[in-house]
């Protein structure tokens, strides 16, 4: 016991848990993981969730935890979010089973099978900013980004058509997400029940849905646009069979549905509004669209050359997400005893590794309070594993084409069709755990031109 990190275990089951989720509502976690620093150094124990956890950050923390193969560490999630998602979803797998089924969601991911969307995801975002704005001057961002991400995955991933089963799926997923963290956060158990039926219903429609489309495949009926689904089903192994279980499709796909929608309206959310608060790179990031908006004849969809030349707009992306990562951080768990930094962490404890911590250090990045989009000029000559927000490693995130696609994409057509002014000015937001502006960020919104 000697050897094991310095710090504190707290009282038993309760550790330092309301401790940390207090400072992350509060928006002072990193504060709060500073002070650990301050008094235990960079490696310390305490207690999270109810298991004893090693909290570790930096280039060569980040390293270890992405590079670390399941002999050493598997992925911990809360046991909410394993009743809430299935037991067969990434999160839960290790080994080969998680290789075979990421393998398969990564054929779909891939940049090579995105790139015949982006016309689609733009007609998408036209639909739904004209829709949703319609009349208002005043609309909040972050809810109007969360059905815009949850409407892209609908009509991209799953296939499903605009209507009252695409609304259906929003409403149950909506309700997944209100109850997902719940038990460790804040033990709110009946948000928590309602999350629980959600799924259940969720599953069922997606039962349905392979149903239908597995149908479709069979009697040749797909149609030419082939959607997350329709791509798992056809994935097939020695003798025809299917790769990847009906469970596995199901549990994926509500996985795809929450971790990607989640995330990106968050950094859509925080783009909008360090762009109203830094006149200099809203008129850089404008130029940069007008141009290509220009080159387009009317009507014209967005193609992905178009979004090879949104250089600066994903140098903008980066920043915000180094400074305001959509993903405080994560857990792994120890498969064995192991040694790290000189300490020893016994088999079964929890690491903790955080995005935040290293985005924020002095002596990667020079002055990190400013916000600079040109210090990812060349990302190439970052050195790995400093830049994290998507993780690393066999887990890294793997709708990252996903993510850029969408992003640019929004805000390509938000930055050429209005302006907008900040209704509230302050910097805060809660994190719970997904970080949240005042009240939603409410904007006032102007239209440039006609969507
Ligand atoms: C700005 C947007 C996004 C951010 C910042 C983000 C970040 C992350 C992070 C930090 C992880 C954990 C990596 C680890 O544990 O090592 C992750 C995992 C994951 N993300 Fe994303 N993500 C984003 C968008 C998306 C999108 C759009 C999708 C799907 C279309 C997606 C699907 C996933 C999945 C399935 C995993 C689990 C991977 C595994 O365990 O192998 N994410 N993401």
């Amino acid at each position: 016991s000697k050897r094991v990190p310095p710090g504190s275990l707290g009282f038993p089951v309760i550790g330092q848990s309301l401790g940390m989720l207090r400072a992350m509502r509060a928006n002072t976690a990193e504060k709060w993981l500073e002070e650990r620093v301050q008094k235990y150094g960079p490696i310390s124990k305490l207690s999270l969730f109810g298991k004893p956890t090693v909290f570790i950050y930096g280039q060569a923390a980040n390293k270890f935890v992405f590079t670390s193969d399941g002999s050493v560490l598997t992925n911990q999630q809360t046991q909410s979010v394993k009743m809430i998602l299935g037991d067969r979803c990434l999160l839960e797998l290790n080994g080969e089973d998680h290789k075979r089924v990421r393998d398969a969601l990564v054929s779909f991911l891939k940049p090579d099978s995105l790139k015949r969307y982006v016309g689609e995801m733009g007609d998408e975002v036209r639909i739904h900013l004209e829709t949703y704005r319609k009349g208002k001057q005043i609309i909040k961002v972050l809810p109007l980004m969360k059905t815009l991400t949850f409407n892209i995955i609908c009509s991209l991933l799953f296939g499903l058509e605009r209507g009252a089963r695409r609304d259906q799926m929003v409403h149950y997923f909506q309700q997944m997400i209100e109850g997902i963290w719940s038990i460790p956060i804040n033990f709110p158990f009946t948000r928590f029940n309602r999350s629980l039926e959600a799924s259940k219903d969720a599953q069922k429609m997606l039962k349905q849905l392979i149903s239908e489309k597995r149908h479709e495949l069979n009697n040749n009926l797909a149609s030419s646009h082939q959607d997350l689904i329709t791509c798992l089903l056809s994935i097939s192994g020695e003798n025809n069979q299917e790769l990847i279980s009906e469970n596995e499709i199901i549990h994926n796909v509500m996985l795809i549905m929450i971790a990607g929608h989640d995330t990106s309206s968050v950094l859509i959310t925080f783009m909008v509004r360090l762009l109203a608060k830094n006149a200099n790179i809203y008129a850089a990031v404008l130029k940069e669209q007008e141009e290509i908006a220009q080159s387009k004849s009317p009507g014209e969809s967005l193609t992905w050359e178009d979004l090879g030349n949104m250089k600066y707009t994903w140098r903008v992306a980066m920043e915000t997400m180094r400074m305001f990562p959509p993903i405080f951080g994560g857990f792994r768990q120890t498969v064995k005893d192991i040694e790290y930094g000189g300490y020893l962490i016994p088999k079964g404890w929890q690491i903790f590794w955080v995005t935040a911590k290293t985005h924020m250090d002095s002596s990667i990045f020079q002055e990190p309070e400013k916000f600079d989009p040109d210090r990812f000029e060349t990302p190439a000559s970052l050195p790995p594993y400093n830049f994290v927000p998507f993780g690393g490693g066999a887990r890294i995130c793997p709708g990252y084409e996903f993510a850029k696609i969408e992003t640019l994409v929004t805000i390509h057509y938000l930055v050429t069709h209005f302006t907008w002014k900040l209704c509230c000015t302050d910097d805060f937001f809660s994190r719970d755990p997904m970080p949240a502006p005042t009240q939603g960020l409410p904007v006032q919104i102007i239209p440039r031109k006609p969507l």
